[in-house]
């Protein structure tokens, strides 16, 4: 099975040419059914090579982005180009030109992480010989060896992710959408996703699209990056360019052991001003102000009830909650 051979692209053609997505999903039935619009309008474009990021709370809209751009949900209007291919015309053509990790791979569970790799390669067009020595090489990237041949089901969350990770690589594909991989990884798995995803785009200048919820990983393996907030695009830059919208500014992350004692009037104070996480409160502002708040609440009896505090220069979460988002669903 060859890839499909590209209609003649430019260096500039991008990778992916997302334009004005709509996706609504339908709920229930009857009178009782309801709309849920998951996608209201989204364009993007991906270039060539980069490592471009979705970033959003649950239920944002990335993974049904992510799903229209592999072909496996169909757009109810807006076109999708991957490669110079339309994918909403051709999705079929999408397994030659991506390899998708999707959030739930339920479909391999019941291979050993071995036959798993084999099986995944073969299916992608290559031969027996060509399946047996890519598998062995990935295993060995990936350091799968010592759950090589246990079923899937039957490991750890995170021993899961990295072995449906593996049967992603297989068979290069020019574009990799990975919707959240590192998920449940230990610090050693994930480094090694990243290496794996670096060596590709060294060698081949493979293309990687990425959904996280994850900041400091937005952060360091990133070129550019889209937030993605209610079904649309509420920003997209370098990681860098994104931050520049709270230069100056810092963040005062308290933690409070139980209840904020909002009885105290510094607290009740702080409670008007602060994005409010459980038992986690965050304030941006400069840094003069930053020091005075903290004097006052360490200074006085709302000490008492404090677990933990830091200042920070501010983060993509920050920029998030400037361009308006809701707070929920992001892990540092
Ligand atoms: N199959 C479906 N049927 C109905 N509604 C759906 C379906 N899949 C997703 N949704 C809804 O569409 C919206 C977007 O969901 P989506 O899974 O794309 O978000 P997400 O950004 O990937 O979230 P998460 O970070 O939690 O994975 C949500 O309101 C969700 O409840």
């Amino acid at each position: 099975m060859a890839t499909p051979q590209p209609t003649p692209l430019g260096t500039a053609t991008p990778c992916c040419s997302v334009r004005d997505l709509v996706k609504t999903y339908r709920v229930g039935r009857g009178a009782n059914a309801t709309e849920v619009r998951a996608n209201a309008g989204i364009s993007l474009e991906i270039r060539r090579g980069e490592v471009f990021g979705l970033l959003g709370p649950n239920g944002a809209g990335k993974s049904t982005l992510v799903r229209q751009l592999t072909g496996l949900l169909r757009p109810d209007s807006g076109s999708v180009e991957i490669l110079g291919h339309d994918i909403v015309r051709h999705p079929d053509r999408a397994a030659r030109l991506l390899a998708y990790l999707g959030q739930e791979s339920t479909a391999l569970d019941e291979l050993t992480v071995h036959l798993a790799v084999e099986t995944t390669a073969r299916l992608r067009g290559l031969g027996t010989a060509d399946a047996r020595q890519a598998t062995a090489d990935v295993i060995d990237e990936l350091a799968l060896g010592p759950i090589a041949s246990r079923p899937l089901a039957k490991l750890s969350g995170g021993q899961r992710r990295l072995a449906c990770f593996g049967a992603a690589l297989v068979g290069a594909r020019p574009l990799l959408v990975l919707d959240e991989p590192t998920t449940g990884m230990d610090p050693i798995a994930r480094r090694a996703v990243w290496s794996a995803v670096d060596r590709r785009r060294a060698a081949d200048g493979t293309t990687v699209l990425l959904v996280t919820h994850n900041v400091i990983e937005a952060e360091t393996v990133l070129d550019r990056v889209a937030v993605v907030d209610e079904g649309r695009i509420i920003a997209c830059d370098t990681p860098g360019g994104l931050k520049a919208m709270v230069d100056g500014d810092v963040r005062l992350d308290l933690v409070w052991r139980e209840e904020a004692p909002t009885d105290l009037p510094v607290v009740a104070e702080l409670s008007r001003r602060a994005a409010v996480n459980g038992r986690r409160w965050t304030v941006r502002t400069d840094p003069d102000d930053a020091r005075e708040l903290v004097a006052q609440v360490t200074g006085g009896p709302a000490f008492a009830a404090l677990d933990d505090f830091s200042l920070s220069t501010p983060s993509l979460e920050d920029v998030y909650l400037l361009l308006g988002g809701r707070h929920e669903g992001f892990e540092k």
